[in-house]
């Protein structure tokens, strides 16, 4: 959506003489989990070609969890790794190649940009920005990428992603999301974000135990309450207001949402547990930080046989897909056939991509 600082008519338009035409819409290409690599470790890139094509992105990391002396070596690295592997990146790869680039304010965000899109600026598909405060940030990113495109003769925008881990960036993720037909989406910054907030949690992502409700106390007969009696509670969910509102941001203006990084590697099913949350919430979907995390987020972010089995029996039963009809004792109506078809686009979307979830999808037979 146009921001006031761009009207309507200019919205579109290439930010640099020669640049490419900026997308309409934003494409829909899987991107269940957006694997993080340090392409200045040795051990992990050399893994780097083997997993493309059994994860939907690839992302060369840069910033933080680099260290600052292999800040050029990553850079290079990332280069190196894309020219040696043709089949990563570009509008037809089945793994896209995404890199996270230093923050602007750092004295690495610039060379990153301009090396990549320079070097290897036709087979990346999206550039993350970390620690974006506003829509400023995107406007430079945006300006910048077009003369680099222009300078490279590149024919496609690249498009730019912005993590959201800053109190400021919370309280502006509208105007984030619309600052550029760029954006392709946003990701929770859970660590950074917390840090920013001075919340009181020490940990990467994920829930914590302090976090919770509790039962209320038992009431004897005199009415009076028991507090000491032993009672449940519930361990909430810290981040459910932050990925509500990027949920929205970003469906507002028709780009995707992300949850972040879950940093505690082996609770595997916490992680699980974190990313179906986000999941249902409306997210498509995560960073997986290690091998480990890619099948569980690929998992998680992929319908399961069960909820297409369903959506498409109530799209067959709802017809013209109007009125409202009973199905297993549930009201289904054109509300709920909408919310059916997200998840029986979604599993098509899918199957293009993925064999194993295709024979699954193809194999449901519809009951009556
Ligand atoms: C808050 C944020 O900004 S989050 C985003 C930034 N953080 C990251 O990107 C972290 C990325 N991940 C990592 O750095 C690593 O996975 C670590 C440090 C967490 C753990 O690494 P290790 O201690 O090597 O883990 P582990 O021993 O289980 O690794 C097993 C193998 O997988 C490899 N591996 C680990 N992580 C990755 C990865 N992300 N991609 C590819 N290979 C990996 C290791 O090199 C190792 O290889 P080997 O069997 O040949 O020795
Ligand atoms: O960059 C990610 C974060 O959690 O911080
Ligand atoms: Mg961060």
């Amino acid at each position: 959506m146009p921001s006031a600082s761009r009207p309507a008519k200019d919205f579109f338009r290439p930010l640099a003489v020669g640049a490419p035409q900026p997308l309409h819409e934003v494409p829909a290409r899987p991107s269940r989990a957006i694997h993080f690599f340090d392409p200045s470790n040795q051990k992990m890139a050399a893994k780097i070609p083997a997993m493309v094509g059994s994860v939907d992105v690839l992302l060369g990391n840069l910033e933080d969890a680099v260290k600052a002396d292999n800040k050029e070596a990553a850079r290079q690295g990332l280069v190196d790794i894309a020219q040696a592997t043709p089949e990563l990146g570009g509008p037809d790869s089945k793994t896209q190649l995404w890199t996270r680039v230093n923050a602007l304010d750092s004295p690495w965000a610039l060379d990153d940009l301009t090396t990549l899109v320079t070097e290897i600026g036709d087979r990346l598909d999206v550039v993350m920005v970390p620690k974006v405060q506003g829509a400023e940030d995107i406007h430079y990113v945006d300006r910048l990428l077009a003369q680099l495109e222009a300078k490279a003769g590149l024919q496609r925008p690249i498009l730019v992603h912005a993590i959201l881990e800053t109190a400021r960036g919370v309280a502006n993720v509208e105007e984030i999301c619309g600052a550029s037909p760029r954006m392709q989406g946003l990701s929770l910054g859970p660590a950074d974000l917390a840090a920013d907030r001075r919340m009181k949690t020490t940990r990467v992502g994920g829930g914590h135990p302090g976090y919770l409700v509790r039962q209320d106390p038992p009431v004897n007969d005199l009415g009076v309450s028991d507090h000491e009696a032993p009672r449940s509670t519930y361990q909430q969910d810290l981040w459910h207001y932050t990925i509500a509102r990027m949920v929205d941001a970003c469906a507002m203006h028709g780009i995707y949402p992300y949850y972040g990084p879950f940093g505690d590697i082996t609770d595997v099913v916490a992680c699980e547990d974190q990313f179906r949350n986000a999941f249902l919430l409306g997210c498509v979907g995560t960073w997986s930080l290690h091998p480990k995390q890619i099948a569980i987020a690929n998992r998680v972010f992929s319908p399961s046989v069960e909820d297409v089995r369903h959506a498409r029996r109530v799209k067959a039963a709802m017809g013209d897909g109007t009125g409202a009809v009973m199905l297993d004792g549930k009201m289904e109506d054109d509300a709920s056939l909408k919310q059916c078809l997200v998840m029986v686009e979604l599993a098509e979307q899918l199957a293009a991509i993925d064999p194993e979830l295709k024979e699954q999808y193809d194999a449901i037979e519809l009951e009556a």
